[in-house]
């Protein structure tokens, strides 16, 4: 999507991102030795999505897998914030994104080619009901085939006709997932969970094999293999609360890349907090 981020003075900052874009950002710069990033997406033929593009391209984002949609354009969002607390405004319902499952001959290409796979619960709600299975069967065959598979449920209500129904799909697509990164606020509030123990038991219950309970600034409940270890582990304060857009993203990139490099769940779970809390310190999703 098109960000508009707080410049100060009634003036708004121009940039790009969205959930799953944000985490890739943030993993292409620390990727570890060996793996690429690349972002399967649709964008339209207009001006701006040209500018995404190559906005992807100097990230050193491959590009191979975006669908150009003759006459669409990209979505755009607007930060608003309250103490460094964000909450957004959107306009998004012609985005080309909507489409990015559309083409089953390009998931079928994308999909052959990935050794991971990271998604999230709004990639889910802003497909239609067909994208969606299209997306979590090619999912599904990948984590048959022993690849990771990585999701965030980042719920966000508005974007869901209905709880029951974000629910039915978060559960779906908990289930072809290896590796899941909820947020705690979000869980409690869409499944009732009491502690971050709980969210993490119903993910293994999924058959989730490791689950990294992210908890707002406070401490992360790391829990792997198949919930038989667990820890918490105390987040790394920002020096300064400036915007908390992107912090969760940003947390599940340092713990992709970390996790992907060969380093163990208590460690990239630090790696994790550390990149949300220099990314709080800047406006916007993508603070370098
Ligand atoms: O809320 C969304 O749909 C976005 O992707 C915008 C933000 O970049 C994202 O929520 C930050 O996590």
């Amino acid at each position: 999507m098109v960000e508009l981020s707080v410049a100060g003075d009634g003036l708004y900052r121009r940039g790009f991102a969205g959930d799953t874009f944000n985490t890739l950002w943030h993993f292409a710069r620390n990727a570890p030795a060996g793996w690429r990033a690349a972002y399967l997406t649709a964008l339209g033929t207009d001006t701006m999505s040209d500018e995404m593009l190559g906005f992807f391209d100097a990230a050193g984002i491959e590009t191979d897998a975006v669908r150009r949609i003759e006459g669409a354009s990209p979505g755009l969002y607007m930060i608003h914030l309250r103490d460094g607390e964000r909450s957004f405004s959107y306009w998004r319902d012609m985005a080309a994104a909507k489409r990015l499952a559309d083409d089953e001959a390009h998931l079928d290409r994308i999909f052959s080619s990935g050794d991971a796979f990271y998604f999230s619960g709004i990639t889910l709600a802003i497909l239609p009901k067909a994208g969606r299975k299209r997306l979590l069967e090619r999912v599904e065959r990948a984590r048959a085939s022993g690849k990771l598979v990585a999701f965030d449920p980042n719920i966000r209500p508005r974007l869901w006709p209905d709880t029951a129904t974000a629910k039915a799909a978060i559960e779906a697509a908990a289930k072809v997932s290896t590796l899941c990164l909820p947020s705690f606020d979000d869980e409690r509030a869409a499944f009732g969970d009491e502690t971050p123990e709980a969210t993490a038991a119903r993910y293994h219950g999924l058959g989730v094999g490791e689950v990294v309970v992210k908890d707002g600034g406070g401490a992360a409940l790391v829990s792997w293999g198949d919930g038989r270890q667990s820890e918490t582990v105390a987040c790394v304060p920002p020096k300064q609360l400036v915007d908390t857009t992107g912090a969760g993203d940003s947390f599940n990139a340092a713990y992709l890349a970390a996790r992907l490099g060969g380093i163990g769940p208590m460690e990239a779970t630090l790696a994790g907090h550390r990149l949300a809390s220099h990314v709080v310190g800047g406006h916007g999703a993508l603070v370098g």
